[in-house]
């Protein structure tokens, strides 16, 4: 398999574990990137992309200033947008615009982000989820063409998680069958949305609609904001960008602010609802929350997202891990790589199981997906309810554990890990965000925890309930579980822990109510424990589907990547239960004894992966250019990079600083 040519001689030690590997990497790639030919279209997607000179940077990107970074993010947007626009959705058809196979070559352009990201992540997907045909026929030609460029502006500086409460209002006039778009307050003005700075000329906005003086709620509406020739900001409109951040420092997160901005009628997306000419106000959805689906697709596609940089993250990590020798073990011995310490393997390992946990989960959560959305077509909405829980929760837990694997994984490479070279951070504040946008961690597990306790008083009930949630049907009457030290025992057992934690909130809940509450207090006085539920189920329908994934996809698999492949899953599920026995203790019959035991194994299954531990980040076939890493590169010429890379520092252009000068000297003589 022609992967990273290495430039230099690759690191003894890092040769070396390869040749410790025992299973074969390509057959792990490809399972990965779900078979052969999809590994084999990945490559030569990522030989276009990766073979343009335009990716690469002359001077680090943090280097440069605000200004620079941006206009320097912009060209190569353009030159990337060209290249999917022109080479690559020629190869993975348009429908697949979003494939993660472009998400990947996108790292080789940015280490940050692209301006852009947010007119194909989500200007784009709203376009074909919220428009009518007419309307997609009109926009999405000139969107996936990048005539247009887009940004979705739905977050206000006084709201983000409570979209009822929204202020920007879309008042309809009959008369000039026009919509006027105002921003009637300070906490009004849209706040956020990436591209909307500087980028974009066209954004999609969620606002109050009010027709024949009655508001309907939050609507979705296109409007252009700049013009397409001169990009000046068209009169009414009043955008800009909000300044520096944590991450996103390549981009143009922006506000803007309407002034009794007009757009045609035809500008609503109504594809769940419309205003007619005269103003009657209809609505066709079956549903009263479809205009949130382009949250719903990116929630879902984040897990697959969070997949993805964890398993940068780790790679780095461990092939850094490889190579650094610290601290004698014994005198006299040399000292040893670190990925032998088991504390390391600790922090490192969980970090590849979690990887393909959570692109086998998204898989099976972006089928899930189709088959509502086929639902949906028919008009059955009765799979939505599901859907949405299960999107809410995966997304908060898997941006939340990639996050502190993420960190864990800069931990592991000690002080280099904090060099903006190592790419550690840009990946860490680039996750850290996740946690964040498209629903914030705690709202969405809050999410969740409606629809739990639903199905939980359904089981009570004597109802069947859907697939992820029939367990409580289960475990309904199950007080404590019987301890089973086998794989399908761990994960009962946090099926057993979900239904104990929800049945303790409905418990709490009709507490509170019965001696006085009213349900709403009772529910906010609930919600810490609420939250614990949602995440408890969220963890058992983690395991169990990566348990049963795992399993269907190395069916056909050769022994040795059976064996590895099992391995990781199986550490994946100790590495949980050792996290959470105060649950086991509480929910189980789990002794000391058991634990202890299941100590032992995790300690030897750390032992058994360390041999293959470069091997499965091998397999996750990172080109060097998508790592960016001085730390992670397939060679593992880790101290040559950090001086290559600090070479490149700005501050040794010159050999004295003019500050001395300036500053300096006089301090020291006295004559500041
Ligand atoms: C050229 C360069 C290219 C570069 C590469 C391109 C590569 C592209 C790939 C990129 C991948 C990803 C990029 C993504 C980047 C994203 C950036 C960030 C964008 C944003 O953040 S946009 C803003 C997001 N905002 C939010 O998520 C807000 C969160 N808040 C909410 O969702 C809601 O307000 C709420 C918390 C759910 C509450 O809503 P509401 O008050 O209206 O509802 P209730 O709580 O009263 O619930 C009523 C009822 O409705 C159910 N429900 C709520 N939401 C939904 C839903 N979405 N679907 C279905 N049902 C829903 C709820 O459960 C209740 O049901 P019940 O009554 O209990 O039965
Ligand atoms: C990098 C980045 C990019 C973004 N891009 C976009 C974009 O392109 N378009 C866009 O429209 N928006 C965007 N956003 C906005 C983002 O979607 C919101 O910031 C996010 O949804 C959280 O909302 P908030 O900021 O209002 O947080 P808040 O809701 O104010 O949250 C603050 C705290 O209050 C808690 N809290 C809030 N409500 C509740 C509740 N009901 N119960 C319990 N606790 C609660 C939260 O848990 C949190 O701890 C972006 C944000 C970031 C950081």
């Amino acid at each position: 398999m022609k992967i990273n040519k290495p430039k230099h001689d690759v690191n003894p030690d890092l040769a070396k574990e390869r040749l410790k590997c025992n299973f074969n990497i390509e057959e792990v790639t490809n399972i990965i990137d779900g078979g052969k030919d999809k590994t084999v279209q990945r490559k030569k997607i990522e030989d276009i992309a990766l073979n343009n000179g335009a990716s690469l940077d002359e001077v680090p990107e943090e280097c440069l200033s605000i200004k620079e970074r941006y206009e320097n993010a912009v060209r190569k947007s353009c030159v990337y947008g060209n290249l999917v626009r022109n080479e690559m959705l020629e190869i993975t058809g348009i429908e697949n615009f979003e494939s993660p196979v472009l998400r990947r070559t996108a790292d080789a352009f940015f280490k940050d982000i692209s301006p852009f990201m947010l007119h194909l992540g989500m200007f784009v997907p709203t376009l074909i989820g919220q428009c009518t045909p007419e309307q997609t026929a009109e926009w999405l030609p000139k969107a996936l063409d990048m005539q247009i460029i887009g940004a979705y502006a739905q977050t206000e500086l006084g709201h983000g998680t409570f979209i009822r409460g929204l202020e920007t209002t879309a008042t309809y006039n009959p008369e000039k069958e026009e919509f006027v778009l105002h921003s009637p307050t300070i906490t009004s003005y849209k706040w956020w949305a990436g591209g909307l700075g500087k980028t974009a000329n066209h954004c999609v906005v969620m606002a109050q609609l009010y027709t024949q003086g009655k508001c309907h709620g939050t609507h979705l509406f296109i409007v252009k904001i700049r013009d397409l020739d001169t990009h000046m900001p068209l009169p009414g409109i009043t955008v800009g960008e909000i300044g520096p951040r944590m991450g996103f420092s390549s981009a143009d997160n922006g506000f803007l602010r309407f002034d009794h901005f007009r757009i045609p009628r035809e500008n609503m997306l109504m594809k769940h609802a419309k205003v007619e000419k005269d103003g009657v106000y209809v609505k066709s959805a079956k549903h009263g929350k479809l205009t949130y689906g382009t949250m719903v697709f990116i929630r879902v596609t984040l897990v697959s997202e969070m997949s993805f940089n964890i398993s940068k993250a780790a790679t780095i990590a461990i092939r850094y891990s490889a190579v650094r020798r610290q601290t004698e073990l014994r005198p006299n011995e040399p000292e040893p790589q670190i990925l032998d310490y088991p504390t390391q393997q600790h922090k490192l390992f969980i970090c590849i199981a979690t990887a393909h946990a959570f692109q086998l989960t998204s898989c099976w959560l972006w089928n899930t997906f189709q088959a509502v959305l086929a639902d949906m077509k028919k008009g059955n909405v009765d799979t939505l309810p599901e859907l949405h829980a299960l999107s809410s929760c995966l997304k908060a837990v898997s941006t939340s554990d990639a996050l502190s694997h993420i960190e864990q994984c800069r931990f592991a490479c000690g002080g280099h890990g904090y060099m903006l070279s190592s790419n550690l951070p840009f990946i860490y504040s680039f996750v850290a965000a996740t946690r964040t946008y498209e629903g914030d961690y705690t709202v969405l597990l809050l999410q969740t925890a409606r629809f739990l306790v639903k199905a939980s008083e359904q089981a009570e009930a004597g109802k069947k309930l859907t697939q992820t949630v029939s367990y409580l049907n289960r475990t309904a009457n199950a007080d404590r579980l019987n301890w089973d030290n086998t794989h399908e025992g761990i994960i009962k057992s946090f099926q057993v822990i979900a239904a104990g934690k929800i049945g303790q909130c409905v418990k709490s809940i009709r507490d509170r109510t019965a001696s006085g509450m009213d349900y709403e207090d009772a529910w906010l006085m609930t919600t810490v424990q609420l939250v614990g539920a949602a995440e408890a189920h969220c963890r058992a329908v983690l395991l169990n589907t990566y348990w049963s994934e795992m399993r269907k996809i190395t069916e056909a698999s050769s022994a040795d990547v059976k064996k590895v492949m099992h391995q990781l899953a199986v550490l994946y599920l100790m590495y949980w239960a050792l996290e959470k026995t105060g649950d086991l203790l509480k929910y189980s019959s789990v002794s000391k004894k058991d634990l202890d035991e299941l100590q032992r194994r995790y300690e030897e299954l750390l032992a058994e992966l360390r041999p293959n531990a470069v091997g499965l980040v091998d397999a996750f076939d990172l080109r060097d250019e998508i790592l960016h890493s001085s730390l992670g590169s397939y060679d593992g010429r880790v101290y040559e990079r950090l001086i290559e890379e600090a070479h490149k520092s700005p501050l040794n252009d010159e050999p004295v600083n003019q500050s001395f000068h300036k500053y300096t000297k006089p301090l020291m003589l006295g004559k500041l």
